[in-house]
């Protein structure tokens, strides 16, 4: 594999996810892999589990991760096309991506939306100029519109909590004070199209996501309605797309429960604000995945690290 940077670069995710968890059962087994390798973690963003997960998987796999918090820390660096540089940006991303490639055998790069301006932020300015400049190989940690690794984690996550064929998958909207990104709804979305699960949606009106994403996946306004018989409950919170950017409703009535979630399991990405997204009670609880799945961040990035490194 040259590039990680959507949910469409996984050809299989039933051998993925099987990869994986062989991945996680063996964690050193491909210790020499990336020997003499060199990781860089370019950030435009805050993150706790995507800046630590990565780099445990690329040291698991021998190689060496160098990090950056390219906000504040680089010179602000232009995308824009023949720009008169001028302004507040100081070095072009044809230089600097250029420029890291000669450092980096692999650039993981993490660079949110501005939600403000669709057009932009559908276009992926960050993450498709790195993979345009750079000559190494590009990973997504969570772009403008797609978070991969996560929605790989997610997958495997699934797969190792459920013994059923067919389960029932809920990605439930949740209420949120501040506009997030669809990043994290959208590849979970792309994800279980691709798993042999039962998959809905839930979120209130004015909160669709993407439609060219969710395609013919059913989508509920009823939160409870969508929760019938689920054995899994995602929740996260999206600004609106059709609104774009808008935070419409913060309302604490589509908040998970105990009372909400049954025997289901819950799941989210992290960070959660507690007792906004979901209640104390519900992650403290039995029935939370959301360590675990934390954990599988680590062996996602690693089988994404051992295709690329194979390829090399
Ligand atoms: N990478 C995981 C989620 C990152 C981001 N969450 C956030 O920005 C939460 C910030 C806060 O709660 O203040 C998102 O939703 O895409
Ligand atoms: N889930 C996730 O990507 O977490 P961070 O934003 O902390 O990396």
């Amino acid at each position: 594999m040259k590039n990680y940077t959507h949910i469409n670069d996984i050809d299989n995710i039933n051998s993925w996810i099987e990869e994986a968890r062989e991945i996680k059962a063996n964690p050193l087994a491909n210790f020499e892999l990336g020997k003499n390798k060199t990781l860089g973690l370019l950030f435009f963003n805050s993150s706790l589990r995507t800046r630590l997960s990565t780099q445990k998987a690329a040291l698991n796999l021998g190689m060496n991760p160098i990090v950056m918090n390219v906000s504040g820390d680089a010179w602000g660096i232009e995308f824009g096309d023949g720009t008169v540089m001028n302004g507040n940006t100081a070095e072009h991303i044809k230089e600097a991506a250029a420029v890291v490639s000669q450092y980096c055998d692999v650039i993981a790069v993490r660079a949110f939306p501005t939600l403000t301006d669709k057009v932009k932020d559908e276009s992926e300015q960050v993450l498709n100029s790195f993979a345009k400049f750079a000559s190494v190989p590009i990973v997504n940690m969570e772009s403008a519109t797609s978070h991969p690794l996560q929605g790989l984690t997610d997958a495997i996550t699934i797969a190792e909590n459920t013994t059923k064929k067919k389960p029932k998958v809920v990605l439930s909207w949740a209420p949120h004070i501040k506009a997030l990104p669809h990043a994290v709804g959208n590849s979970f979305v792309q994800a279980m199209q691709k798993m042999d699960v039962d998959f809905v949606i839930a979120n209130p009106e004015g909160y669709n996501l993407n439609s060219q994403i969710t395609k013919d996946t059913p989508i509920y306004h009823n939160q409870k309605e969508a929760f019938k018989n689920a054995d899994f409950i995602y929740a996260k919170n999206w600004s609106s797309y059709e609104d774009y950017g808008k935070v419409l409703k913060t309302d604490l009535d589509w908040m998970i429960t105990n009372k909400k979630i049954g025997n289901a399991k819950f799941m989210h990405c992290l960070p959660v604000r507690r007792n906004v997204v979901v209640a104390d009670e519900v992650l403290d609880g039995e029935n939370s995945l959301v360590i675990e799945q934390a954990n599988n961040r680590t062996y996602a990035a690693q089988l994404v690290l051992k295709k690329i490194l194979e390829d090399l």
